[in-house]
């Protein structure tokens, strides 16, 4: 069983469907309203444990009804929660998504006690990154407990996953020196590499750019055409999704990594093995609104 820190955020989600979004100055109807955990640390975190992951998680929440619940969900996963701090007059971080019935989103964050992760509470709870296989970050929380929690993996010999989401305008060197396997979107890895990628010599391009970097590991989610991957002189490939109805993909991409991680042998020489799977759990997760009550469990994703 693979043992997986994750340092991230953590929200409460409030879902909005509406038949199509509002325009600005524009009032629409929902149809339906709903609360659920989100937030990209927590929804990987949960997809890393519903998929055979043993997870710990690092991350702070206020001491509000909000961080109760957040830390509620987590307990239901089994997620280990000694890294997460309750903050004195801190909100909880928060999201509030429009789905509109196309499956087309758009989403406000308040990042609350999520931007208030400091180094010295990832040096605190450095025992739980030292004794983990994989550590994944993503760029929900402040870079500078990133790069503190990246080293003392790094030291520790700990395999790092950065999730560079939302779109960094850029990545700091340090960060990237850091990181072994960085998993983008096609939009994130143009904003990293400062080039289009809309085909596979592009794709080839930014793979030997990001190597040059200095990382070893790459994997680019497509959407509903799949994943890419390469590892600096070993391998390179497309992965195909499963051709599914997608409803709403919110947390496609934290399925994707959660559960990549779950199934990743630490040499990684099923990595193309690991990839279908994370394509199989973020197949699932598009068929379903919501955040984490969309993300499947192993059960699920082992049926045909
Ligand atoms: N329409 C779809 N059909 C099947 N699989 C999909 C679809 N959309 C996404 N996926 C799966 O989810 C993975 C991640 O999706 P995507 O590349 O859209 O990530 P993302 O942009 O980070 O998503 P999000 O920000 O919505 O979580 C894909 O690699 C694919 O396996």
């Amino acid at each position: 069983m693979n043992k997986i820190t994750v340092l991230g955020s953590m929200n409460l989600d409030t879902t909005i469907r509406t038949e199509r979004l509002p325009k600005p100055g524009e009032t629409v109807h929902s149809k339906e309203m709903f609360t659920g955990g989100g937030g990209k640390g927590a929804n990987q975190a949960i997809a890393a444990a519903r998929n055979g992951g043993e997870v710990r998680f690092i991350g702070a929440v206020g001491k509000d009804t909000a961080g109760k619940t957040i830390l509620e969900l987590l307990e239901q996963d089994d997620i280990n929660a000694q890294g997460i701090k309750e903050l004195a007059h801190t909100r909880t971080g928060s999201a509030y998504v429009m789905v509109d019935d196309k499956g087309e989103n758009s989403i406000i964050i308040h990042g609350g006690a999520n931007l208030k992760i400091s180094e010295s509470h990832v040096s605190e709870v450095s025992q739980l990154i030292t004794t983990s296989d994989f550590l994944i970050a993503q760029f929900e929380t402040n870079l500078s407990s990133i790069e503190k929690a990246f080293e003392i993996a790094k030291q520790a010999n700990v395999t790092t996953i950065l999730n560079p989401a939302p779109a960094p305008k850029e990545i700091s060197a340090k960060l990237i020196q850091l990181t072994d396997i960085l998993v983008p979107n096609e939009t994130e890895l143009e904003m990293i590499t400062g080039r289009k990628v809309t085909n596979q010599k592009e794709l080839d391009n930014a793979a030997q750019v990001i190597h040059q970097m200095g990382v070893k590991g790459l994997i680019v989610t497509l959407g509903s055409k799949g994943a890419f991957y390469s590892f600096a002189s070993v391998a390179s490939g497309f992965v195909l999704a499963f051709k599914v109805d997608a409803k709403d993909t919110t947390a496609a991409g934290d399925t994707f990594i959660g559960a990549l991680t779950a199934k990743l042998s630490v040499d990684m020489r099923n990595i193309e093995e690991a990839i279908h799977y994370g394509n199989k759990a973020s197949s699932l997760t598009v068929q379903r609104y919501g955040a984490q009550p969309s993300i499947p469990y192993e059960s699920e994703c082992l049926k045909s």
